[in-house]
C-alpha cells in the first residue's frame, strides 16, 4: 500500500500519474497536515513527491526501479494551499541504471525545488 500513491492508503497522498512525451506528471496540494513550518510544505514530502514522479516516470513504461541516490536542491519554500506541478523526465542512463530529473513548479511557474536521482532496475 503505496504511501505516494495507493487509492486505498488511509494516510497517503493518493497521487495520480500520467506520462506523455518522456514527461511523467501528477499534481499536489499541501495541507496543514504536510506542513513543517508554518504556510510551508515539509521538506520530506516535498522528496517524496519528486522520488516518487521519477519512479513513476518508470513505472509507466513497464520498469520496476528503486531509488538508489537522490539529491534535492530547496531553492524557496514549497507554500501549502497552492496546486503544484510536479514533473520528471529523463537525463541519463545506461543498462540498469537510470538518471532521471524533477521538479516542482508553482502556479506562476516559479521552480522552488529540484531534484536529480538515479535508480537501478530490480
Ligand atoms: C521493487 C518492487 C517491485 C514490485 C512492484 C509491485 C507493485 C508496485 C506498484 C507501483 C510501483 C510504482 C512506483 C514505485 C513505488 C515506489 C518507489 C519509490 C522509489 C523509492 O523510494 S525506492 C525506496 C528507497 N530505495 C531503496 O530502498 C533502495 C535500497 N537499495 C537497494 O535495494 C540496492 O542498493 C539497489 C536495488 C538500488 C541496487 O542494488 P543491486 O544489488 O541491484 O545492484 P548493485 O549494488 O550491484 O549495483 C549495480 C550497478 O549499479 C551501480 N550503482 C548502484 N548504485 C549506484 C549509484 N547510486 N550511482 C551510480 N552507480 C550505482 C553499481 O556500481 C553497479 O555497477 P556495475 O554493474 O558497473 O558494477
Amino acid at each position: 500500500m503505496c504511501f505516494a500513491c495507493s487509492p486505498r492508503n488511509p494516510i497517503g497522498l493518493h497521487l495520480q500519474f500520467s506520462l506523455e512525451d518522456g514527461v511523467c506528471r501528477t499534481t499536489f496540494t499541501a495541507g496543514e497536515v504536510h506542513q513543517g513550518w508554518n504556510g510551508c510544505m515539509h521538506g520530506g514530502l516535498i522528496a517524496t513527491l519528486l522520488d516518487e514522479v521519477m519512479a513513476q516516470w518508470l513505472w509507466l513504461q513497464g520498469i520496476a526501479g528503486m531509488t538508489a541516490e537522490m539529491t534535492t536542491r530547496f531553492s524557496r519554500p514549497v507554500p501549502v494551499g497552492v496546486p503544484l506541478e510536479v514533473t520528471a523526465r529523463q537525463t541519463g542512463g545506461r543498462g540498469r541504471l537510470f538518471e532521471l530529473a524533477a521538479e516542482i513548479a508553482l502556479p506562476d511557474g516559479q521552480v522552488p525545488v529540484h531534484a536529480r536521482a538515479k535508480f537501478l532496475k530490480v
